[in-house]
């Protein structure tokens, strides 16, 4: 049976519903009072520096740990309290996912079909298709402490979806790994995506954070801004330039001291920067001293998150 068909109805396709997290580890409040939403059919990025509280806020999600307030609700049921009706339709996918590295390919999906009760034909059908879309179908005698990071990942990923879930939650599920099996990873969710599985996924990556439909921009615990990656761009009041000419070093100390930038970046050899709206002339007259002048650029997701970093003091 699809977990998808057989999932609890809700409310307007809301598969998450996180309503105002909260939790502290001793002194550090490591999430405070984040609430967010994933429909049906959704990738949601969780986006956010190192200690922002990804992981946190997907393990209160996932009911591995009690919120201090709040509550975070799957298929309409409290992921804390809902038991069965929630683990049976989830998938998680911790940042340490733990395979056993003496098993086989093959073996370690056996016993995660028998830790998930899956009756051997079911099982074999989904090992098989799981295998073949991971592409670690030519491997699967090969142990798992022998695979690359990327195949190590695919092999958690194919091993946190053989139940098939309805809603599935990755925390950081690309770390470590080379960029074609990042891209494959990314092929993947997207066709589970497009069946209708709901996906939460955290990562510290910008290219990523513009892959999903739609993201969270967290820090110190609080949800800075939410929507479609395009959308926050657009919206994002500011511009972007490249300067050309000019010595790093100097750059580096003018640009410091000028309150219109916001934000700077390396690209490639040259420096980019964010200025705020309609200052590029005014920038443009500091630089000319040091032999350095402006181009146009284009914003991005990257530079708008550093911009929104800086302006909560980071
Ligand atoms: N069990 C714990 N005990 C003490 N502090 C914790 C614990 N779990 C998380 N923290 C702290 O809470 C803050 C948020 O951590 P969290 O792991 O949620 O962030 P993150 O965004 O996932 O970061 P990373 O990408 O580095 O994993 C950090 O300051 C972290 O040190």
């Amino acid at each position: 049976m699809n977990a998808l068909a057989a999932a609890a109805p809700v409310q307007d396709g809301i598969i998450i519903q996180a309503e105002s997290l909260a939790r502290s580890f001793g002194p550090v409040q490591a999430v405070r009072g984040i609430s967010l939403q994933v429909r049906r059919g959704e990738l949601y990025g969780l986006i956010g520096p190192d200690g922002a509280g990804k992981t946190t806020t997907i393990r209160m999600i996932a009911g591995l740990v009690t919120p201090d307030s709040g509550r975070a609700m799957v298929l309409g049921h409290d992921s804390l309290r809902g038991g069965l009706a929630v683990r049976e339709y989830m998938g998680l996918m911790p940042q340490q996912y733990s395979l056993y590295g003496d098993l086989s390919i093959a073996e370690n999906l056996r016993f995660f079909g028998r830790l998930f009760c899956l009756p051997r034909k079911l099982f074999e059908e989904r090992a098989q298709r799981l295998l073949k879309i991971t592409r670690l179908d030519r491997f699967t005698d090969r142990r798992a402490d022998a695979l690359s990071g990327g195949m190590y990942k695919k092999l958690a990923l194919a091993c946190a979806l053989l139940h098939q879930p309805s809603v599935l939650l990755l925390d950081e599920p690309t770390n470590g790994v080379d960029p074609v099996s990042r891209r494959e990873l990314w092929e993947l969710l997207y066709e589970f995506v497009g069946e209708g599985m709901a996906v939460l996924v955290s990562t510290p990556y910008m290219d990523e954070a513009e892959r999903c439909h739609r993201v969270g921009l967290i820090d110190r615990g609080v949800l800075l801004d939410e929507g479609s990656p395009h959308d926050l761009v657009k919206a994002f009041p500011h511009e972007a330039f490249e300067i050309d000419g000019g010595s790093r070093e100097q750059l580096h100390e003018l640009l410091e001291r000028l309150p219109q930038v916001l934000a700077s970046s390396p690209a490639g050899t040259r420096l980019k920067v964010v200025l705020e709206k309609g200052t590029a002339a005014r920038v443009g007259e500091q630089l000319a001293p040091v032999g350095a002048k402006l181009r146009p650029s284009s914003l991005d997701f990257e530079d708008m998150f550093l911009v929104r970093l800086s302006q909560e003091g980071r």
